[in-house]
């Protein structure tokens, strides 16, 4: 009788993966300008830029984790007004989005525990800082994004 597979093949359990960590990053716009974060840690992404935010924790909506977020490291309420679309793999355990915010309360003072700079950037200086690569695929919509509220005379 035929064997059922080639020989050389061999069977393995297939381990399901388990789902990425949601993790959220907040575009604060203000004036026409975005809020950029300067990274304190881990020291592989100490001094590059990000958008501050965090991980979504079990139980939590991605919008509510941002507010949560913003209150601790920066001392500002937020509130979601939409999100850049896609997301982006950060590593092979997380996956980060990036929603758009209003500053409805607060100037941002950042802990130096997580960010040791923050600045507001026109449209065009956003491709003058060292993102983390997980960031740098948002940055041509979130460009769009400015540009239409300047058009807009806003
Ligand atoms: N917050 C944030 N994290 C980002 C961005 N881009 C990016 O690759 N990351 C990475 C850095 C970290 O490895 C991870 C999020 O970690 P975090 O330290 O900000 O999250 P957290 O405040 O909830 O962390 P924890 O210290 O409470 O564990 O995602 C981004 O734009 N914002």
């Amino acid at each position: 009788m035929a064997a059922p597979y080639p020989s050389g093949v061999v069977l393995t359990r297939c381990v399901p993966l388990p789902d990425p960590v949601p993790v959220v990053g907040a575009a604060i716009v203000r004036d026409g300008r975005v809020l950029a974060a300067r990274r304190t840690t881990p020291p592989e992404a100490a001094g590059r830029w990000e958008f501050p935010g965090g991980k979504v924790e079990p139980g939590e909506t991605p919008a509510a984790a941002l507010v949560r977020e913003l209150r601790e490291e920066l001392g500002v309420d937020v509130a979601v007004t939409g999100w850049l679309p896609g997301s982006a793999a950060i590593g092979t355990t997380h996956v980060l989005t990036v929603a758009v915010a209003a500053l409805v309360d607060g100037s941002p003072d950042p802990d130096p525990v997580e960010h040791d700079a923050v600045r507001w950037l026109e449209a065009s200086e956003l491709a003058e800082l060292d993102w983390l690569e997980p960031d740098r695929p948002f940055l041509a919509a979130l460009a769009g994004h400015l540009a239409s509220l300047t058009g807009a005379g806003q």
